[in-house]
């Protein structure tokens, strides 16, 4: 039956509440108006920024509101206006978007953009100021500019990347987020060079495509930093050289890090979300020249602070949002690198499970055991 410019009521998880178990709801979901586009998503992973929002730590988090940010479906219609995108396309729904007319987008300097920010972190679409989801007339709020964590979902068209229709979806739906993220922190923010030695807080997915996008880049000593010794042995797969553990030490890990590497390391990367190893990642840095990049996501309230001399003598501290690609030009470049073979998704797939499981999935996620857990919407 067509379902073009009606609504489809599907099955969704919404989370009603701070850290209350997400519900799997009958959801209503709204045509997609001018400049939107409507997506069946087939598989949807988990990121630890889904959790943090729903921790009710993210200062725009609002509830109700359906989660999920990382995956891959098929346009089912698409609304007025839309010439990039049509239905049956195969596509990645993108939180960070791409307008390519903004001042952001034209500057050539960041990969943000500022098209439809202020409409998704208010959680609702830009036309309108309104959510296209609703449960028995009652609005929930987007997230994210995705929400892909319903059977169908309604985006902005810039924020939708046009993919290759032979990519399997239930893995390229990873590019949604945290591969690119981190193999972008090494080659787009960063500019990691051969020779150089790297230093990775946090072995988490993020922390791992940091390790493999440092790898590829050439580095000579890639140091893998986690309190979770358990996180080593997977992490040489990906690259990493040495392995710490903050708990061996009576020292601080920034001194044990100068200390290993006659100095400081060339480049840091903090994929953690904790403010306090933000600090030691920048102060591992080599004087002159170290640079620390952030990628984790810390709580509302929290800061950084450091001494200034620490910038003064030549340290640089910076931050990266998707790895600084630009999503619609390039996750399609992404999954065709993952054609060849020439980046890894399936090794980040710890978990499969659908849908109704979301729950355990999160479960899964808190216990360390698991990098990334897909799940498979239509069942
Ligand atoms: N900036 C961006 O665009 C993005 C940011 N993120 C953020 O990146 C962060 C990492 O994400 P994932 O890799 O998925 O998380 P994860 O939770 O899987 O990995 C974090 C790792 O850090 C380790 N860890 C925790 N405390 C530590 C400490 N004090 N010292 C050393 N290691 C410690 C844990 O054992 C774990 O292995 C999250 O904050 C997430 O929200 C994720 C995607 C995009
Ligand atoms: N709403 C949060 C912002 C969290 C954040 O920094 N998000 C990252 C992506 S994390 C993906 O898993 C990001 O891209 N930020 C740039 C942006 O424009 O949102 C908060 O306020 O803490
Ligand atoms: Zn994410
Ligand atoms: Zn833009």
């Amino acid at each position: 039956m067509a379902t073009q410019g009606q609504v489809i009521t599907c099955k969704a998880a919404v989370a009603y509440e701070p850290n209350k178990p997400l519900v799997i709801e009958d959801v209503q979901v709204a045509p997609p108006q001018a400049g939107e586009v409507r997506i069946k998503i087939l598989f949807t992973a988990l990121c630890h920024t889904d959790a943090y929002t729903w921790s009710g730590k993210d200062p725009e988090g609002l509830f109700p509101c359906i989660l999920g940010h990382e995956a891959a479906g098929i346009v089912e219609s698409v609304g007025e206006g839309v010439t990039e995108v049509q239905p049956g396309d195969h596509v990645i729904p993108c939180y960070q978007a791409e307008c390519r007319e903004c001042k952001f987008c034209k500057s050539g300097k960041t990969n943000l953009c500022g098209k439809v920010r202020t409409a998704t972190g208010a959680g609702v679409m830009m036309n309108d100021r309104k959510s296209r989801f609703s449960i028995n007339g009652k609005p929930i709020y987007h997230f994210m500019g995705t929400s892909t964590f319903s059977q169908y979902t309604v985006v902005h068209d810039v924020s939708v990347a046009k993919i290759d229709p032979q990519a399997p979806l239930d893995k390229v739906c990873l590019l949604g987020c945290g591969v690119p993220t981190g193999l972008g922190a090494v080659w787009n923010t960063a500019k990691v060079e051969p020779g150089a030695i790297v230093a990775i807080f946090g072995l988490g997915t993020v922390g791992l495509a940091v390790a493999e996008g440092a790898k590829s880049a050439g580095a000579s000593r890639i140091i893998g930093v986690d309190i979770d010794s358990k996180k080593f042995d997977v992490a040489k797969n990906f690259g990493v050289t040495e392995f710490v553990n903050p708990k061996d030490y009576d020292k601080p890990i920034q001194q044990v890090l100068v200390d290993l590497t006659d100095g400081g390391v060339d480049y840091s990367f903090e994929c953690i979300g904790n403010v306090s190893v933000m600090r030691a990642a920048l102060e591992c840095c080599h004087k002159g020249w170290g640079t620390s990049v952030i990628i984790g996501v810390a709580a509302s309230g929290q800061e950084i602070s450091t001494r200034p001399f620490q910038l003064v003598t030549g340290r640089v501290w910076k931050g990266t949002a998707f790895g600084g690609f630009k999503s619609r030009s390039q996750v399609p470049w992404l999954v065709e690198k993952y054609m060849k073979k020439e980046i890894k998704i399936d090794e980040y797939i710890t978990h499969n499970l659908t849908l109704g499981d979301i729950n355990k999935a999160f479960d899964l996620m808190h216990e360390g055991g698991c990098l990334r857990c897909v799940l498979k919407m239509n069942e």
